[in-house]
């Protein structure tokens, strides 16, 4: 026979307040409280070992860092690893997390397991909660109520409301709504919209999509000419392999299989700028071509030295609040050597080009906390090309939002009569107040180049000012163009004839006020 539960432990771990509320919640419940006595514990006060069987405790947490404890349940987590008398007291665990995090509710998971580990007894099946975690709430406080209060041990068995999350072994398909392209000079920008409804996928703008992508024929054909076999079966074998972007892992492996003079040459260390360079322009059909006759190796050779395809990654361009079921991204499309006359489409170019309305993109999100927006604070918004992205979800959520700390945009790209990427959205959010300026750099329609540093030059006194009432700055472009520019950029608001011309950079950067998000 079971014992008899007399008391209940509601015990939380908690940061941001969200388990701490739940918690407080449950060990206030009047129902509960005609029935039991109720005590409430912040995980670090709680010790397991007192707890004798006629206690139930229910575990609510959140999880930090890599799926870590929350800080107040930092030392409760350490000394639990030391006991080793067997726990008697029956439980549950209802985790709170984020399912953008890789290691979603990782800390929850781990105590749950450790628990009935030690000899606790799991009384109702734990929850992983995401962050629509108060309706998760709900039921799991309905079935622990079954539970306490009439014995029915069978519905915390079977409760099953776990919410899953997604990874590079689980995949979610996600329908593709529609992809338009949106900017001239090659290479171009596409808006690509993708429905997640259903998903539980949840995301802050500045979050990243992985997708995932395959070969497809454009990449595979000549594959299929080199070894002399059908593009089906060369589908069989590469499909999933990384056959556009050469690695020099891959290179060596191949080498050391198949030696090769002038490949060991190219491997050396003093050549190592040479090798880069020919791995930036080619993709491995080049590679064959360029290193061994056909017939020296055969496809399923070449496939067993090749790596698996990583999942490529993008900026979301949406917020969550503005349409909770679609998320959308603005891709530039790769092409290996887009200068030659015969340019090669990357992997996941030719796949979305490849797709029609309706197929499905195998992908998952990860946060970028660093990358989130503050709504309520002053902000500059620096973009070059496909780096508008995250600020069109910005932009969104301030408009949902209704935020009144002001907000200027710097873009830059090629041509203004080609390139001016979501010009009806910005005008639309200039006009309705959402966004008080935005600054364009348009390189090439004047003969000397014109970039988006120098329109922030230019535009000295609005972002001093800003800069002033304590403005966040948001930077978001390739590496290539922005990396060396920033610092200088910020650097020239200082104020003018200060001694100190380092200021602004520095300032900004040990206020938490720069981030940065370069590809
Ligand atoms: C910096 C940071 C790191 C986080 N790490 C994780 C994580 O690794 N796994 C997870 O599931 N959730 C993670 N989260 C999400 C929190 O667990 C989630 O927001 C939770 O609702 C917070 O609850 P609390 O207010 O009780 O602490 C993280 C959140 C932040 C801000």
């Amino acid at each position: 026979m079971q014992p008899v539960i007399r008391n209940i432990y509601v015990v939380y771990g908690s940061v941001s307040g969200n388990a701490k509320e739940l918690a407080r919640q449950l060990s206030s419940d009047s129902e509960l409280a005609n029935n039991f006595t109720i005590t409430l514990k912040a995980l670090d006060e709680f010790d397991p070992t007192e707890l004798k069987d006629d206690t139930f405790t229910a575990f609510i947490s959140s999880s930090f860092g890599d799926g870590e404890p929350p800080s107040n349940a930092e030392y409760f987590w350490q000394s639990f690893q030391e006991i080793s008398q067997p726990l008697l007291f029956p439980f549950a665990v209802f985790g709170l997390g984020d399912t953008a995090y890789p290691n979603f509710c990782g800390f929850s998971k781990s105590l749950d397991s450790a628990l009935s580990a030690n000899g606790a007894r799991r009384l109702i099946n734990r929850v992983d909660a995401d962050l629509s975690y108060r309706v998760l709430f709900e039921e799991w406080k309905t079935v622990l109520k079954a539970v306490l209060l009439k014995g029915d041990l069978r519905a915390g068995e079977a409760l099953n409301i776990s919410v899953s999350s997604y990874g590079e072994n689980a995949l979610f398909s996600a329908p593709l709504l529609s992809a338009t392209k949106i900017s001239g000079t090659f290479p171009s920008l596409y808006r690509i919209r993708i429905c997640i409804k259903n998903s539980g996928i949840r995301y802050q703008p500045g979050d990243i999509v992985h997708l995932k992508p395959c070969n497809t024929e454009p990449l595979l054909t000549p594959f299929a000419y080199y070894f002399g076999v059908s593009v089906a079966e060369a589908e069989r074998w590469l499909k999933e392999k990384e056959i556009a972007r050469i690695s020099k892992a891959v290179v060596r492996k191949i080498a050391s299989a198949f030696p090769n003079s002038d490949l060991k040459s190219l491997l050396k260390y003093k050549n190592k700028v040479a090798l880069n360079d020919y791995m930036k322009r080619h993709q491995f059909n080049d590679f064959l071509t360029d290193f061994y006759p056909e017939g020296t190796m055969t496809i399923n050779e070449f496939a067993d030295a090749l790596s698996g395809i990583e999942p490529r990654t993008y900026s979301i361009a949406s917020s969550q609040l503005a349409n909770a079921d679609v998320l959308e991204l603005c891709v530039r499309e790769v092409w290996s050597d887009p200068e030659s006359t015969s340019p090669k489409p990357g992997c996941s170019t030719a796949y979305l080009q490849s797709l029609n309305i309706g197929d499905t993109l195998p992908l998952f999100v990860r946060a970028n906390p660093g990358f989130h927006y503050d709504v309520n604070s002053p902000s500059i918004l620096i973009a070059t090309g496909a780096g508008i992205a995250p600020f069109i979800g910005y932009l969104q959520s301030r408009e949902k939002h209704q935020s009144s700390a002001p907000c200027i945009l710097f873009f830059g790209e090629k041509h203004q009569s080609v390139d001016y990427v979501y010009r009806d959205e910005i005008k639309h959010w200039l006009d309705s107040g959402v966004l008080q300026n935005c600054f364009v750099a348009f390189s090439r329609d004047q003969e000397t180049k014109h970039y988006v540093q120098d329109s922030v030059r230019q535009q000295h006194a609005a972002v001093r000012e800003l800069i002033d009432m304590g403005a966040k700055v948001y930077v978001c472009g390739r590496k290539q163009n922005l990396a060396s520019q920033i610092e200088p950029m910020l650097n020239a608001l200082s104020i003018d004839n200060s001694e100190d011309n380092s200021g602004t950079y520095k300032m900004l950067v040990e206020q938490n006020r720069l981030h940065l998000d370069l590809f």
